[in-house]
C-alpha cells in the first residue's frame, strides 16, 4: 500500500544487496517511518517478539525471510532456525504455517541448495499473501456495497479492532482490504476504529493506514463500541483474526469477543475476513485449545506516545505497584461470527463450511 505516493510491500528484500529483508518498524508508528533492514534470524525473530513486525499473515511472511537469512549463514541449521522461528509467538497459526512450507520446500534439499530455495519459497509465501488478501477484499467488497445501497448518500459504518490492513499483511490487509477496495471505489465509507488497547494497534496503525489513504475514521476508547451499535451508529463489524479452527472459532486481538457479544445483542452483523494461511484444521474448540499469548505487563502499565513538544516518550499508566496481566487474545466462538471472508468467497462460520471451501486442507 502506499505512504505519501509511494507503494509499499510490509516485507521485502533490500533492492541494494539483494539479500537482507526490510520491514517497518511499526513500533514507532505513527510518529515515524522507519524501515528496518535485518541481517540474521535472530533479528527477525526480536523483529516478531518485539512487534516491530506484527499481524498474523505478515509475521509467517516475516519467519519465512528469517529462514532464507539463516539458509545463506548456515544451511545445516535449518531445523533448529525454524523452531526458534516459530517459537517467537504462539497464537496466530500463519507462523507456524510459513514454518512448516518452509521446512516441506528445503529439508529434502542438498545444503548447497537451501539459500536460493530459501528466498524463492519466502517470496512466494509473500506473493501469496499479497494476492490472497487482494481477493478477500474483492469478496468482502459486496458486503459494503450492499449496505450502501440500503442508505443511499449516507456513509457506510463499519467497525475494526486491532489493526488488519496491510501493515499487518504483505499488502492489502484482511478486514481493511474492503474497505479500501470500497473507498476507492466511491462508496461513502466511515471507520470507527477501537483504539485496542494496550498496545494500541488501532489507534496507531489502523488509524494511521486509514488517514494515509484518506478513508474517513473515527478512533474511539474499546468500551464505546457497545453504545454505538446500541444507537445504530455500527452497521457492520470487520475484522482479522490470528487463527480459525475447524469449526469456525475464532481467536483475534483481546476485546473481540466482547464486540462479538455487543454485536449479536444489537443484530450487527460481526465478519471476519481471513487468508487461508489462517484456518487451524487440527484444532476444533478455540476456548479450549488455541494458546493464548501472554505479553509483558508493562505493555498495560505504560504508554508511549509523542509529547507537546514532538518527543516520544514512555510513561506508566498505572498505579505505582499495581500489577498487570496482559492476554493479547480472545476467542471468539463460531455462533457470535455472521460468516467468514475468505479469499475464494464468503462463507459461514461452520465446519461444514469450512471443509467444503477447503477441501484439500486435512
Ligand atoms: C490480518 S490479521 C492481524 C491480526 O494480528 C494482530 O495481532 P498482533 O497485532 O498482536 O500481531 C491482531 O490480532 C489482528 O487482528
Amino acid at each position: 500500500m502506499k505512504i505519501d505516493g509511494i507503494w509499499y510491500r510490509s516485507v521485502r528484500v533490500d533492492a541494494d544487496d539483494g539479500w537482507s529483508v526490510r520491514m517497518l518498524d511499526q513500533t514507532k508508528l505513527p510518529w515515524h517511518v522507519e524501515w528496518l533492514r535485518l541481517t540474521d534470524e535472530a533479528q527477525v525473530a526480536h523483529a516478531i517478539r518485539s512487534m516491530q513486525t506484527r499481524g498474523a499473515p505478515l509475521i509467517g511472511a516475516a519467519a519465512a525471510y528469517g529462514v532464507a537469512l539463516a539458509m545463506r549463514r548456515d544451511p545445516a541449521a535449518l531445523e533448529a532456525v525454524c523452531a526458534k522461528l516459530a517459537a517467537t509467538r504462539p497464537t496466530a497459526i500463519n507462523l507456524r504455517w510459513a514454518i512448516e512450507r518452509m521446512l516441506a520446500a528445503l529439508r529434502s534439499l542438498p545444503e548447497a541448495a537451501r539459500a536460493a530455495a530459501a528466498y524463492a519459497e519466502a517470496a512466494a509465501i509473500a506473493e501469496d499473501d499479497a494476492a490472497t488478501c487482494e481477493a478477500i477484499g474483492r469478496h468482502g467488497l459486496p458486503l459494503l456495497q450492499a449496505i450502501a445501497a440500503r442508505k443511499p448518500n449516507q456513509p457506510v459504518n463499519v467497525l475494526t479492532h486491532c489493526n488488519a490492513g496491510w501493515l499487518a499483511t504483505v499488502d492489502w490487509g484482511t478486514a481493511l482490504a474492503p474497505i479500501y477496495m470500497a473507498h476507492d471505489a466511491g462508496l461513502p465509507i466511515h471507520v470507527w476504529v477501537d483504539e485496542t488497547r494496550p498496545r494500541n494497534q488501532g489507534a496507531a496503525l489502523t488509524a494511521f493506514e486509514l488517514g494515509a489513504h484518506g478513508v474517513p475514521h473515527t478512533v474511539i476508547a474499546d468500551n464505546a463500541g457497545g453504545h454505538l451499535m446500541q444507537h445504530g451508529e455500527v452497521d457492520i463489524v470487520i475484522v482479522g483474526t490470528d487463527r480459525v479452527t475447524r469449526n469456525g472459532d475464532v481467536a483475534n486481538k483481546i476485546g473481540t469477543y466482547l464486540k462479538a457479544l455487543a454485536a449479536q445483542d444489537n443484530g450487527v452483523p460481526f465478519w471476519v475476513a481471513l487468508p487461508h494461511s489462517t484456518l487451524d484444521m487440527r484444532v476444533a474448540d478455540g476456548v479450549t485449545e488455541i494458546p493464548i499469548e501472554e505479553r509483558s505487563q508493562s505493555e498495560v502499565t505504560d504508554l508511549t506516545g509523542r509529547t507537546k513538544d514532538g518527543r516520544i516518550e514512555t510513561i506508566r499508566v498505572v498505579a505505582e505497584h499495581s500489577p498487570a496481566a496482559n492476554p493479547a487474545f480472545d476467542v471468539t466462538p463460531a455462533r457470535l461470527v455472521t460468516g467468514l471472508i475468505t479469499e475464494r468467497g464468503r462463507i459461514a462460520a461452520t465446519a461444514e463450511a469450512i471443509a467444503a471451501m477447503y477441501p484439500e486442507k486435512p
